[in-house]
């Protein structure tokens, strides 16, 4: 029934303005306009077809992406649309493309570490795309361990040179996404070593290949790294080996913001903290945190329509059976999805002003923002992409069979998006990143410091390990005090145990290492924290729109509640709340569930995703989902012949045989 809106009686259910809440997940009304005109303007241009990824071969699929990339730049230009519209319009065309690391990595690289007459060089060769770049850090033997890294970039004062050379086979730069066939240049971390002294890792802008004919410069050996995860998905990415064999380049590549090399072969530090060579990493992870509100919210509109559409058991007296949607199991499995990727939104956007507020304040020499903008960054990060990876798979087991079709979109989703628990920071080491802080802030608060921004909580620590929660009746759940209060008590216990069991090792570095569990978990438990609470910050705002800030509020709610079940070990043992508590959140969540389903598909249409973006049959918009999936089994390469190839070849002979063989 082509036409026919399957979900229409769903839609009709829905106790809010879903336009208005549109504009609340969009940001603002213009990026709403601006996303909605760019993703429709993307799907209903067949050049970027995505439908048949699944089928291709390596160099097919990667050969597309390619077309795909000089036909997004040709209609960017054709259009003269704007930075913002550009990187949107890539965006929905929804392929991993050498363009992000040129755009996300390569351009920021050269922004927050070149000098004023580096940028000038080198930001309008990138910008009009004249040079195509990409981030090579990783190697072969170090990606965790930056310290770690072997190449080496040594100073020629005869030539006013760096020498940059791959001492060993470990130093082979090996990842960086881009590099493998197509970057002609790359941002390039090495050790610098100037009058026999190494001064550790370092920025340089390097040439890789000829802009005459592609080919690699002499002493230059790159390639592409091979087969990755899952069909079609993260393939149509080169991610690459480079090696360098003495290869000269000049003074002046070298980013030159955080420190620089003089005509003599003096390393001069400027006043910028060294971690600012880091600056491009915290810069991606802060836009990978509003990125997993996006995979996410894909992943449970996909699962939310579907959820609507499938029927199993429970038909009674002539009447249809049960929408799997009505299950309090699925509900249970499916809501706190849908609720945490409007929590992640919120943050990522939260987090987008912290950064932006680093930035401003590092123009002006102020650095006292760093670390904080360091462990919101690395925490949330990975806070959020393990919780998204782990959703899109839950997503898939929550349309049953038929979520393990490729057709449904979230297998190529989820092997797409789970390297993101990888790249950028491994999600463990990241953790301990913000464990480190935690610790550092529970070691000043004798000297009188007074923790700031996300800690500022620790400055009532001595409050915090003696609170109880006052809740008597499950509503009192809904009181967003009590919420914070339990999530801060919990955080801050869990960060002082670790404290107090470090002190005991008189090395520290070994009480870090063996204790390093805890640790992850303290610092889990404080990044949950800060979601719940900058989701509350959210609903202190005027949010216009019929029944849209109580919604929210419920979202808020089930975010926190869930993970207060989830957790509830940590909040008994702690003495946070007490059992009797526990249960009553409990009873809170069921009743929030119910409050959401007349609004579920209204709460995933607010997403506004096109059929082209979600790219899943299950998850179309008007639920016509049996017919269309029974027409795109028909169009497998295998159904192409009655017969399949290889059959006549080997398995006619093997049946005549074994005929032959029982007849006798
Ligand atoms: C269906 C289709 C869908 C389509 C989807 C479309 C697109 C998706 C496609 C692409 C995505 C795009 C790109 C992905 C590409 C990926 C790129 C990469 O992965 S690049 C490489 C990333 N590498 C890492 O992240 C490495 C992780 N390691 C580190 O960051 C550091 O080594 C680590 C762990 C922080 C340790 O550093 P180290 O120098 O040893 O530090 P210490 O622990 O000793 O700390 C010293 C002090 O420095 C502070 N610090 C550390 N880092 C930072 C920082 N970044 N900023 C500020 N400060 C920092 C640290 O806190 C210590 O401070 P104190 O001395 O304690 O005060
Ligand atoms: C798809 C993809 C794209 C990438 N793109 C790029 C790119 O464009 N440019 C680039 O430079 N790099 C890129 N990378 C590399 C990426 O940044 C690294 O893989 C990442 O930083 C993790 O480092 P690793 O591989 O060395 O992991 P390892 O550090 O070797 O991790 C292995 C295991 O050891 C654990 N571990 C490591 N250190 C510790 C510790 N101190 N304490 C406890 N456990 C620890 C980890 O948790 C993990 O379980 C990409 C990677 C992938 C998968």
């Amino acid at each position: 029934m082509e036409g026919v809106d399957h979900l229409a009686f769903e839609r009709n259910k829905a106790q809010f303005d879903v336009d208005a809440m549109k504009i609340v997940w969009a940001g603002s009304s213009h990026a709403l306009e601006v996303s909605d005109r760019m993703s429709r303007l993307v799907a209903s241009d067949p050049a970027f077809r995505k439908d048949n990824r699944a089928m291709l071969g390596r160099k097919e699929l990667f050969k597309n992406t390619l077309r795909k990339a000089a036909y997004a730049l040709k209609r960017i230009i054709e259009l003269r649309l704007s930075e913002e519209e550009a990187s949107m319009l890539r965006s929905f065309v929804d392929e991993p493309a050498f363009t992000d690391l040129h755009w996300g990595m390569f351009v920021p690289a050269i922004k927050g570490q070149g000098t004023e007459e580096q940028l000038k060089k080198w930001l309008p060769l990138a910008q009009k795309m004249q040079i195509i770049g990409c981030y090579a850090q990783t190697e072969l033997g170090h990606g965790s361990n930056v310290q770690g890294l072997e190449t080496t970039v040594t100073f020629d004062p005869k030539t006013d040179e760096f020498v940059i050379h791959s001492p060993t086979l470990t130093s082979s730069k090996w990842w960086p996404g881009g590099l493998g066939k197509i970057s002609t240049h790359a941002v390039v971390y090495g050790r610098l070593i100037t009058d026999g002294q190494d001064h550790g890792v370092h920025g340089f802008i390097v040439q890789l290949r000829s802009l005459d004919d592609h080919l690699p410069l002499p002493g230059i050996t790159v390639g592409d790294i091979g087969m990755k995860f899952g069909n079609g998905a993260y393939n149509t990415m080169d991610n690459g080996v480079l090696r360098f064999d003495h290869v000269r380049i000049p003074r002046d590549q070298m980013l030159m913001r955080v420190s620089r090399v003089t005509r003599e072969g003096k390393y001069v530090q400027s006043n910028v903290p060294r971690q600012l060579v880091y600056g491009t990493m915290v810069y991606v992870r802060q836009t990978i945190v509003s990125d997993a509100s996006t995979a996410l919210s894909r992943a449970v509109c996909i699962a939310t329509r579907y959820s609507a559409v499938r029927r199993q058991f429970g038909a009674t007296g002539g009447n249809p059976e049960s929408q799997v949607i009505d299950y309090k199991t699925q509900q249970a499995r499916l809501f706190p999805l849908l609720a945490s990727a409007y929590a992640f939104r919120f943050v990522g956007e939260w987090l987008k002003w912290l950064y932006t507020d680093v930035m401003t304040r590092l123009q002006a020499n102020d650095f006292s923002t760093l670390p904080e903008a360091h462990a919101c960054t690395a925490g949330l990060k990975s806070l959020t992409t393990s919780a998204t990876s782990d959703g899109i798979e839950e997503c898939r087991k929550l349309c049953g069979g038929h979520g393990y079709l490729c057709s449904s979109g979230l297998p190529e989703l989820f092997a797409v998006y789970v390297p993101t628990c990888t790249y950028e920071g491994d999600n463990i080491v990241l953790l301990l990143q913000v464990a480190r802080h935690l610790m550092k802030t529970i070691s000043q608060l004798g000297s009188g410091k007074k923790p700031v921004g996300t800690v500022a909580y620790m400055g009532r620590v001595e409050q915090l390990m003696e609170s109880r929660s006052d809740v008597q009746k499950a509503e009192d759940w809904l009181n967003p005090s009590a919420v914070l209060g339990a999530f801060e008590a919990r955080a801050a216990r869990k960060s002082v145990a670790c404290a107090k069991n470090l002190s005991k090792f008189s090395n520290p570095e070994e009480g870090f290492l063996e204790l390093s569990n805890d640790l992850v978990e303290a610092a889990r438990a404080h990044c949950q924290l800060i979601v719940v609470s900058k989701f509350i910050d959210k609903l202190q705002q005027d949010i216009p729109g019929k029944g849209v800030k109580q919604l929210l509020e419920v979202l808020c709610s089930i975010y926190a509640l869930f993970h207060l079940h989830k957790h509830l070990g940590d909040f008994l043992s702690t003495g946070c709340i007490t059992s009797k508590q526990g249960s009553l959140a409990n009873d809170q969540l069921r009743s929030l569930y119910s409050q959401v389903r007349p609004n579920a598909i209204g709460l995933v249409d607010a997403f506004n995703y096109t059929d082209h973006y979600l790219s899943s049959i299950l998850g179309r918009y008007d639920g016509n989902v049996y017919p269309k999936l029974y027409e795109e089994a028909w169009k497998d390469p295998l159904n192409d012949s009655v017969i399949p190839d290889g059959f006549q070849e080997y398995i006619r002979p093997m049946l005549k045989q074994q005929l032959r063989n029982a007849r006798l």
